[in-house]
């Protein structure tokens, strides 16, 4: 459970005082995410999420997350809405942390998509990225290559504890990566970890996208291999062509992609794995034991990242132009 910071009635009562979102009846921590501590809330005005930044988020980088989020709703995607407070600030504090009141999104995320979902998924993606044009705040990919060296610098000297000869193994990737990385693809505003816990769907249909706080500018494609890392395998490891194929087709109903994005999307997917490992692998080596949070096996992501080291044409995936 993501409850890493907890909150009291009255502290908790007397931030709510700071906004128009009428009187307390329950709150409770939700049991979900690994980033940030979050809780329902329940108001006389309705459900409400109530988030506490964390480790991973820089209170500096809020104002880019906090408002990109008003400004994909003002184009039409749909996504949750940081509330304003009384004196129109869009955060808080309450116990030490920066927090904020976020709009509920009704939906719920699916625990076993399929290929139409992945579709859907493509198809919203593509939408983020042209929505997000035009949104003045920059915010550079903390996680793309410098940010995996540093990283793996604080993990590399225990990674055998996880697996033997990775130590050896994920030196060289980050090496290959860094000599082959693209450099002139097409770049934007990107979601970044928009895994299937941060798409919610009613019915058969998807209802919005959550959890803005990695979004940054980079290569849109770069979303996309995301996106298939997260949707497109199976639980025993397998690809999933057939969802590879809707996920990229649901994109370019909206996106198309050019040669350049097509050809990189190997590297990219195997960039992207690597981000995902070395996350998970810092979080496996220094979460204490007991924290209320149940830990993401790394081991999953650099099984993707192997997978991801024999393809040459984007058509692997699925692509078929
Ligand atoms: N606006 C919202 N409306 C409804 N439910 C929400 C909303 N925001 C968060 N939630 C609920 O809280 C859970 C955790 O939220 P979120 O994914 O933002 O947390 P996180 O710790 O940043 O997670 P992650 O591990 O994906 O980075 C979601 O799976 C969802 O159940
Ligand atoms: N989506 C990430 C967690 C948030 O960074 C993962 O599954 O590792």
């Amino acid at each position: 459970m993501a409850v890493y910071t907890d909150i009291t009635e009255t502290d908790l009562k007397d931030f709510l005082a700071q906004y128009e979102a009428g009187e307390l009846l329950s709150y409770k921590g939700i049991a979900e995410g690994v980033e940030n501590s979050n809780f329902l809330l329940h108001t006389s005005k309705g459900p409400l999420i109530l988030t506490l930044y964390e480790k991973r988020v820089e209170k500096n980088d809020l104002p880019f997350f906090l408002g990109l989020m008003h400004h994909l709703a003002d184009r039409g995607l749909s996504c949750p809405l940081p509330l304003p407070r009384k004196d129109g600030a869009l955060l808080g504090e309450l116990s030490g942390r920066p927090a904020a009141l976020i709009s509920f999104l009704e939906g719920m995320w699916l625990r076993k998509p399929e290929a139409k979902h992945c579709r859907e998924v493509g198809k919203a993606l593509a939408q983020m990225h042209v929505a997000g044009e035009g949104f003045t705040l920059k915010r550079p990919n903390a996680l793309s290559l410098e940010g995996w060296k540093t990283l793996w610098a604080k993990s590399k000297d225990r990674a055998d504890e996880v697996e033997k000869g990775l130590e050896g193994e994920i030196g060289g990737e980050i090496a290959f990566l860094a000599g082959n990385w693209p450099k002139d693809l097409p770049e934007g505003v990107i979601h970044a970890d928009l895994f299937p816990d941060n798409v919610f769907f009613l019915e058969d249909g998807l209802s919005g996208l959550i959890d803005f706080y990695f979004a940054c500018n980079d290569f849109l494609v770069y979303d996309l291999s995301i996106c298939i890392n997260a949707w497109c395998f199976e639980k025993d490891g397998a690809y999933n062509v057939t969802k590879g194929m809707a996920m990229i087709e649901g994109y370019q109903s909206v996106r198309p992609l050019s040669d350049a994005e097509a050809a990189a999307l190997p590297i990219l997917s195997r960039g992207s794995a690597l981000r995902f490992f070395l996350t998970r692998l810092y979080d496996w080596l220094t979460t204490p034991a007991g924290a209320l949070v149940v830990k993401k096996d790394p081991l999953e992501y650099l099984h993707k990242l192997r997978f991801h080291q024999k393809i040459a044409f984007a058509a692997e995936y699925g692509m078929t132009r």
